[in-house]
């Protein structure tokens, strides 16, 4: 007996022998590098995890699904998947052309036939796709910020897959699933997806889910692309990894799923099943606020905490994949066990961890209990979130010349290695200019170069642990703001202004330059000759003048204890 999970689908790849004759005249045609995005979207079309589509959409197809969610063919279908480009990759590029698709190595993956290309109206697509054209929705974002201006739509033939390297034993094409579950006699699969690691909660509400099915579990989480700011799928995969052993054996799997999600609520929720249905699921659990966005810019949910539900609901048939409703489950602390919250009499005490209570724990080392989370992920967890304490960060000095911050920043130094637990690097700006920008000058341009490259060996060693410490003058705010933000995707940015006065510095002429500016023998001379655009809100300002190093220091180091990145005792 076949079961309709079970049966292959259509792959768009053509066979071995096609595609390396392909692969030779692919390197003659236009070229286009795919994005992380595009790549992840590719990957799913050529594997069939996206099929009935053959291709990128066409503009027919486009504003079928951007409007009423179908195809030309009326097939459901409720994400725009489109290739968008730079105009001047689509200039002179005319409908007709086959264009080849490489991944960022520059390995040919397939060929695009191109029949369509046309500008978007990327407002309406964001109404009609996201429910409001509004920045604060990251998909919204991607596509007014990242996103080519011009689509390209046409049948795709894939010559190769992408390479991961990563888990590959857990990445499951559409076809190995059905294939697998087909040896394995599961023709019953409840579907979990999810881009956060598992807890308990979660692991008891899909071990109901598939028993009250009757049905096998998958558990499959997306590693492409998540909401911003998520856990990395590295770590998650371990956490999953941990959860797994925690179920009866043999009857639930994991397969990891390389999605680019957009965050889109319900249509995202009616994707999600179609594309699971592709992988063989026959149910799928749908929760409260599925693929939700978050808050939209005048602070409101994107969508209402059951319209993923309700869409899905719409078209379950359609779809082809039952939905499995999420139980909110809660922990009773009398009877130490997780329940369904509507089972729950009044009078129990119900015992909740939020996320955000969770990412507070582990930022500041503080215990997580068992009945929350299995001890596994937990450890996983700290691993890649140590508390702030044990986290790398930045402390950016900026001030005139002969300010003080390179004193001050040496004392800083040594303090830090009193401490002991994090290596420690100090970039002063004469050390820098030695070494790591020798042929630059003072103009803006060559300052800003100068900055960035502080700021890039900065964001290195917080990514990794360490303590940087910068004492460039940094005049710029515009280049100081830059360095924040890429410090800040690892770590904390620690911004002191040394803000001794112009006068101060001169009198202390340390090293003469102050003398040779006023007499025009040194030009663009920082304070005398050239800007220094103030710090309007550093995270602490130091003035010098009759104020031993020791104290500045020592107020650096009451800064960095109060933002918890050192323990002082
Ligand atoms: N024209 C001009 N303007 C400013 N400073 C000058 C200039 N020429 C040489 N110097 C010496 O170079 C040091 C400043 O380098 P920085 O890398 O910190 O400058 S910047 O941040 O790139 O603007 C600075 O060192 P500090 O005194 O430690 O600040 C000066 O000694
Ligand atoms: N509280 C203080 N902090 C730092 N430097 C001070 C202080 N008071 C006096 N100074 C003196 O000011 C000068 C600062 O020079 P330096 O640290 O090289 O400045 P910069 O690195 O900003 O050019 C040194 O001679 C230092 O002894």
């Amino acid at each position: 007996m076949t079961h309709h999970n079970q049966t292959p689908i259509p792959e768009l790849y053509v066979s071995e022998d096609a595609a390396a004759a392909l692969k030779h005249e692919a390197g003659n045609m236009p070229s286009w590098d795919l994005t992380p995005r595009q790549l992840c979207d590719l990957e799913l079309l050529m594997n069939g995890g996206f099929n009935p589509l053959k291709g990128f959409l066409t503009e027919a197809d486009y504003d079928g699904v951007v409007n009423e969610m179908r195809l030309q063919s009326g097939a459901l279908w409720p994400m725009p998947i489109t290739l968008d480009v730079s105009e001047k990759f689509a200039e002179g590029l005319e409908p007709g052309t086959d264009i080849a698709l490489r991944d960022a190595e520059g390995v040919i993956l397939a060929i695009m036939s191109v029949t369509d290309k046309w500008v978007p109206n990327k407002s309406h697509e964001a109404e009609k796709v996201f429910g409001a054209d509004d920045l604060a929705h990251p998909a919204v974002n991607y596509l007014h910020n990242t996103a080519g201006p011009v689509y390209l739509g046409g049948p795709v033939k894939g010559l190769q897959a992408p390479t991961h390297y990563d888990f590959r034993g857990r990445r499951n094409t559409p076809n190995e699933l059905r294939a697998q579950f087909k040896k394995l006699g599961w023709t019953r699969v409840v579907v979990f997806q999810t881009r956060n690691p598992l807890h308990r909660a979660h692991q008891e509400l899909t071990f109901r889910a598939a028993r009250e099915a009757q049905a096998n579990l998958m558990i499959h989480p997306v590693v492409g692309m998540t909401k911003p700011g998520d856990v990395d799928h590295f770590t998650r995969v371990r956490c999953y990894e941990a959860v797994l052993d925690k179920y009866p054996s043999a009857t639930t799997t994991l397969s990891l799923l390389n999605l680019a999600m957009r965050m889109g609520g319900p249509r995202e929720a009616v994707w999600h099943g179609l594309i699971r249905k592709n992988h063989g699921a026959t149910h799928f659990i749908v929760g409260r606020d599925h693929a939700g966005p978050g808050k939209n810019s005048a602070g409101v949910d994107f969508y209402g905490p059951y319209d993923a539900q309700e869409l899905f609901r719409k078209h379950e048939a359609e779809i082809g994949v039952e939905l499995v409703d999420f139980k909110h489950m809660v922990y009773v602390q009398e009877r130490a066990q997780y329940e369904p919250a509507d089972e729950i009499e009044e009078g129990v005490t119900v015992l909740n961890i939020s996320g955000t209570e969770l990412r507070r724990r582990l930022r500041e080392g503080l215990e997580i209990p068992e009945w929350f989370s299995f001890p596994e992920v937990v450890t996983q967890l700290r691993r890649t979130s140590p508390p702030r304490a044990r986290q790398g960060f930045t402390v950016f000095f900026t001030g005139l010349s002969g300010s003080g911050k390179s004193t001050i920043a040496n004392a800083l130094m040594v303090k830090l290695m009193e401490m002991g637990g994090r290596p420690v690097t100090l970039l002063d700006g004469d050390v820098v200019r030695k070494h790591l920008s020798s042929e630059l000058g003072f103009s803006k341009e060559h300052r800003d170069i100068n900055i960035k490259r502080i700021g890039y060996v900065a964001s290195e060693i917080t990514k990794n642990g360490g303590i940087a410490i910068c004492a460039p003058i940094a005049p710029y705010t515009a280049t100081r703001r830059a360095v924040r933000e890429m410090v800040e995707q690892y770590g904390a940015f620690v911004e002191v202004h040394v803000a001794t006065a112009l006068e101060e510095c001169e009198r202390r002429d340390r090293k003469g330059l102050y003398k040779l500016a006023r007499e025009g023998k040194i030009k663009e001379f920082t304070g005398i000759s050239d800007p220094y655009e103030e710090p309007k809100q550093p995270e602490l300002r130091v003035d010098t003048q009759d104020v031993d190093v020791d104290s500045c220091a020592h107020q650096v180091l009451l800064t960095l204890e109060n933002m918890g990145l050192i323990g002082l005792n």
